[in-house]
């Protein structure tokens, strides 16, 4: 699936290619090259330090490199930003909420810095509260809700321009197992509905076996395929440890 000579996903997903990253001396990402299909989960699994937040950062654009090209939805990151930028959704590690708006408040700043007129809004947050069960915390403030539905409702918000592309940097994060079953399954969904999902995680248990799988340990892809063929009947903890030591 993950070769990194195939371009079948130009137009419906997400293509890196020979990306390198560098924190002054220290490389973060060594040439790496990989693709995420539209209509699947795709897990970038890896370790403390693997390199997966400084991909996110590069397909977001906080961080730059010159070297390697990204190709979102068949825009190259590089020569024409903003149209590759306004087809991703993105839900970062750091939860990006304000605690004292309240739920339809913090979708609706967002909605409007994406150009949304109120008009073209309102439905737009209705349905992407309906989508994740959170239409009837829509008047609470984010304060007041627990971690789960902090989450629920930072997803929500990155749906809110029908982006093609849903990037989502260890979501689950600090939160308990049922939130983090609930918000796994719903991405899943997503995924099952169209959109190109590429979620990272050093949480073995969050990936199944149907999922896309790329599993990256010290900037480099190490293992690329569907889950349940990588693992071949060895439990995925089991072989992650295996391979990548469970460590930087
Ligand atoms: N600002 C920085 N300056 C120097 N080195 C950095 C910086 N940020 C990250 N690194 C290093 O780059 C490598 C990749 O880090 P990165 O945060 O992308 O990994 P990660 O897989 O997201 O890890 P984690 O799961 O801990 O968030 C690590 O060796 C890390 O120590």
């Amino acid at each position: 699936m993950t070769g990194p000579n195939k371009t079948e996903n130009a137009d419906s997903g997400l293509s890196v290619r020979n990306v390198t990253f560098r924190y002054g001396a220290k490389v973060a990402l060594d040439n790496l090259s990989l693709d995420v299909r539209a209509g699947a989960f795709t897990a970038l699994l890896g370790p403390n330090g693997a390199g997966k937040s400084t991909l996110i950062a590069l397909l977001t654009r906080l961080l730059v490199t010159r070297e390697g090209r990204i190709v979102i939805c068949g825009h190259d990151l590089a020569r024409t930003p903003r149209a590759a930028l306004t087809r991703l959704g993105v839900v970062f590690q750091q939860p990006t909420l304000d605690l004292n708006l309240s739920v339809r408040q913090n979708l609706a700043y967002f909605a409007a810095l994406h150009g949304l007129s109120p008009a073209q809004m309102a439905p737009r947050i209705d349905a992407a509260l309906d989508r994740l069960g959170m239409r009837e915390r829509a008047d609470e403030k984010a304060r007041d809700l627990n971690g789960g539905h902090r989450r629920r409702m930072e997803l929500a918000r990155a749906l809110l321009h029908d982006p093609k592309v849903l990037l989502l940097d260890e979501p689950t994060v600090g939160l308990d197992a049922a939130a983090r079953r609930s918000i796994t399954d719903h991405v899943h969904d997503l995924a099952l509905q169209g959109l190109c999902v590429l979620w990272t995680t050093h949480l073995t248990d969050e990936v199944r076996d149907e999922d896309r799988l790329l599993v990256l340990h010290r900037g480099r892809i190490v293992a690329a395929g569907i889950t349940g063929d990588i693992r071949q009947g060895a439990p995925l903890s089991d072989w992650f440890l295996k391979r990548t030591g469970g460590a930087e």
